[in-house]
């Protein structure tokens, strides 16, 4: 079935219809169909699951699940959130009949404000250390997975937020110019983790992404998709069925070879986290523990309050 044809039938749910069949190159091979199911019983199941923070949505007929962050006011990175995300994923993971997840907002205006930064101010070494391996796993878990991941960047997504958007296959973002994206690090006076910088550099190119860590840059979305950081930009009551759309054209591929690629360009990348991953967790403390980085962590958290009043 072609994408376009595909993306009008699953219309702003953003749920493929029961009809929509899939090609037969699925992740692995389906349940033989059963009897005939008596009337009025959905012939594919719809599974959802929700959490605190994330509510997930399955059709199990398109093998496509919908992910929602729901963590008001901004949907930051908590212990809690980073939790529920990568268990989230594992679940999808594990099931053999999910190929693909579109991650999105249901907040209006933010796709998520990136790491929880009350979580890296005043805790101890202990809690540091938790955080950190949860920030740690949730890349580890989206970057390296073997689903098509498609952000639907629907509002503003700085630094840990951009971070999940870079990690996933396909960024489709809603044109609003007041929407913006990027590792804002720098102007929180901290600096990205070498795996932030290396995701960064293998979506934009090496120049772009030294040029924006540096400044901290924050891109407007029309300027971050002529930077690459986004691969489209649609109109914000488009953006689902765009998504969708996409999600077809990328799962009318047979996933082996789709999977084998993708490890093959991310692989080295991972594997540098994997192999330094308790050193990583070292810097973070050791950083984060700083009284000059603590002080730029509550005067950043104080800047964002003094705007709003
Ligand atoms: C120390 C070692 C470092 C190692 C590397 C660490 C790598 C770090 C990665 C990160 O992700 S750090 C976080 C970077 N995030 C930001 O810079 C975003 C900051 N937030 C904003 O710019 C804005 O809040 C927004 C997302 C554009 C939304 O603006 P809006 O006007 O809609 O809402 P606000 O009134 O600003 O915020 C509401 C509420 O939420 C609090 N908040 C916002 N962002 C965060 C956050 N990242 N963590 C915790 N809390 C956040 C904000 O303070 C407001 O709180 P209240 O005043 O309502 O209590």
């Amino acid at each position: 079935m072609a994408a376009a044809t595909l993306a009008r039938r699953i219309g702003r749910s953003g749920v493929l219809p029961l009809c929509c069949r899939l090609p037969a190159w699925d992740r692995a091979a389906r349940p033989p169909p059963g009897p005939a199911q008596p009337p009025g019983l959905p012939l594919a199941p719809c599974r959802s699951f929700s959490n605190n923070k994330i509510q997930v949505e399955l059709d199990e007929s398109s093998g496509v699940a919908m992910m929602k962050f729901k963590s008001p006011p901004v949907n930051s990175l908590s212990l809690e959130f980073l939790t529920e995300f990568s268990i989230s994923l594992e679940k999808l993971e594990n099931n053999k009949a999910c190929r693909g997840v579109i991650i999105t907002s249901a907040l209006p205006k933010i796709f998520s404000s990136g790491l929880d930064i009350t979580e890296m101010c005043g805790k101890s070494i202990e809690h540091y250390t938790e955080f950190w391996r949860a920030v740690q796993e949730m890349w580890l878990r989206l970057y390296g997975s073997n689903m098509v991941t498609v952000a639907a960047v629907n509002g503003s997504s700085p630094a840990g937020g951009c971070l999940v958007a870079l990690s996933c296959d396909y960024r489709i973002m809603a044109e609003n110019p007041k929407f913006s994206i990027g590792l804002n690090e720098a102007q929180l006076g901290i600096v990205a983790p070498f795996w932030f910088k290396d995701t960064f550099v293998n979506v934009v190119g090496h120049r772009i992404a030294e040029r924006s860590l540096q400044l901290g840059s924050l891109h407007p979305a029309p300027e971050a998709l002529k930077l690459g950081l986004v691969d489209e930009l649609v109109p914000e009551e488009k953006l689902m069925e765009k998504a969708a759309a996409v999600m077809a054209q990328w799962l009318a591929l047979p996933d082996h070879a789709r999977q084998l690629t993708k490890t093959m360009m991310r692989k080295a990348v991972l594997d540098r986290l994997v192999a330094h991953r308790e050193e990583d967790i070292k810097n973070f403390i050791s950083f984060v523990s700083k009284e000059s980085i603590q002080k730029s962590l509550r005067m950043y958290m104080e800047m964002l309050k003094k705007r709003k009043s």
